[in-house]
């Protein structure tokens, strides 16, 4: 292990970088509470604001990833299609088996400067999580309860609220519901086969209906479906603590880009588009697993400085407050205070771990775990 691999594997460094991202988080939280005035004056301006506020938070994940761990991502694409790619909005259709998946996804968000801006249908679990869920709340992020009587109406209503997003966005679409495990897997194909549907290999069933509801209502918004089928290299699991350890992975995108145009209005022909969809996103993952690559030529975009120089920004400024404290706890001598001090890091500490383990399949929810009585098509 060199030097520099050793360094990035201490605690310390650890408890570093999360400090950073807890309390600039927490900061950047209680600004974007600040716009709530600026909301009823200027929407759009307070719109912007919240976007440049949010890139201060998500920026310093992906600086984790690309800075940090070096993780490479590459993007499989066509060159026609590649020049769109930030210039206009889209839905982004992506699987969901990997516990950093999200991370990549935002990391391409980055490199064509739609990271302050990106969007996502996310369970309603995700709004309670400090920074990161708070966040979202600024950035009209789309919830979900996972439970289509309910959703139906708030989803569509949330999804009409960005036809006059005032920046391009890309809005991120887990059709699949969930995160794959065998047993999800095993009960989906069970779904699929009771519905005379084809069994996929690498994907769970997709959940068609909030595919639906998003299309309908971002027709004239949004200008294509951007299919991405993500895989890492040596078969790997990369988890978000093998990125704070500094362990460098190899992320493969394959992005094709559908013309809204050529999606179908109808409920059922759209749900059967989107079967059609996962049916070929399964045959991209097997020829990955095959050759160890998708096809297409490689088109991919650098890293970019800013996530690395905003990090880097908020270290220097909370960093040194943090050395005075330290300096001046020590030199008081009181037992008392710096056992208090020791307590509040340590709950901080518990708290960060908690928010990793949201990120953590192991830990996941048990949505698609449970056997359907099943109709027999
Ligand atoms: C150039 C570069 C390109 C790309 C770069 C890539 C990405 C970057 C883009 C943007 C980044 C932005 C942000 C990223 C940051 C963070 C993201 C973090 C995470 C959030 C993710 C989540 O939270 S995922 C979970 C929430 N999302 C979803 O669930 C979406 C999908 N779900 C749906 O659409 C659902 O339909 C629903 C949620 C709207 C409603 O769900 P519900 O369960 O109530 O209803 P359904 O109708 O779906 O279910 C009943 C039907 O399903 C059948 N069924 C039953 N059991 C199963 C089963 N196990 N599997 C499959 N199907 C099942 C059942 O038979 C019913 O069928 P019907 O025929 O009656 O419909
Ligand atoms: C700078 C780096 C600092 C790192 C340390 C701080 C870590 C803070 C981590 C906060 C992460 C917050 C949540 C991110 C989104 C998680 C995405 C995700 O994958 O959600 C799962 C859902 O899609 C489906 O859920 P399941 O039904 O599978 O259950």
């Amino acid at each position: 292990m060199g030097l520099v691999q050793l360094l990035k594997s201490q605690f310390l460094c650890h408890l570093i970088i999360c400090y950073v991202f807890l309390v600039s988080g927490l900061i950047i939280n209680l600004l974007q509470l600040c716009t709530l005035p600026l909301w009823l004056v200027s929407k759009q301006a307070a719109r912007r604001i919240n976007t440049k506020l949010g890139y201060c938070i998500s920026s310093q994940m992906v600086a984790a990833l690309e800075w940090w761990s070096g993780t490479e991502c590459t993007l499989y694409t066509d060159p026609k299609s590649y020049r769109l790619y930030g210039n206009e909005n889209a839905i982004v259709v992506l699987n969901h088996s990997f516990e950093i998946d999200f991370l990549c996804g935002w990391t391409f968000c980055e490199r064509f400067g739609v990271l302050g801006s990106s969007k996502v249908l996310a369970k309603k679990e995700l709004s309670y999580v400090p920074v990161i869920g708070w966040m979202w709340y600024f950035l009209e992020i789309v919830f979900c309860k996972r439970k289509w009587e309910e959703d139906r109406k708030t989803v569509a209503q949330s999804l009409q609220n960005l036809q006059d997003y005032p920046e391009n966005f890309w809005f991120l679409l887990y059709c699949e519901g969930t995160r794959f495990t065998p047993k999800k897997h095993q009960i989906s194909m069970q779904v699929a086969e009771s519905k005379g549907l084809p069994k996929l290999k690498h994907h769970l069933l997709p959940r068609t209906k909030g595919f639906w509801v998003t299309v309908q209502n971002l027709r004239g918004t949004v200008a294509a479906v951007y299919d991405s089928t993500l895989n890492f290299r040596n078969n790997e699991t990369p988890t978000l603590l093998g990125v704070l350890s500094g362990k460098k992975y190899h992320a493969d995108l394959y992005v094709r880009r559908i013309p809204l145009e050529q999606i179908p209005e109808h409920e059922v022909e759209c749900a059967a588009w989107l079967h059609k969809l996962y049916q070929e996103k399964d045959g991209f993952q097997e020829h990955y697993n095959q050759t160890g690559r998708y096809p297409g030529p490689i088109m991919t975009p650098p890293r970019r400085p800013w996530d690395l120089l905003n990090w880097l920004f908020w270290a220097c400024l909370l960093l040194y407050p943090l050395c005075l404290l330290l300096a001046r706890l020590i030199s008081s001598g009181s037992m008392l205070t710096i056992l208090a001090s020791v307590a509040l890091c340590s709950a901080a500490s518990v708290g960060v771990r908690w928010m990793i383990g949201q990120t953590e399949i192991d830990r996941g929810s048990g949505y698609g775990n449970k056997e359907v009585p099943l109709k027999s098509n």
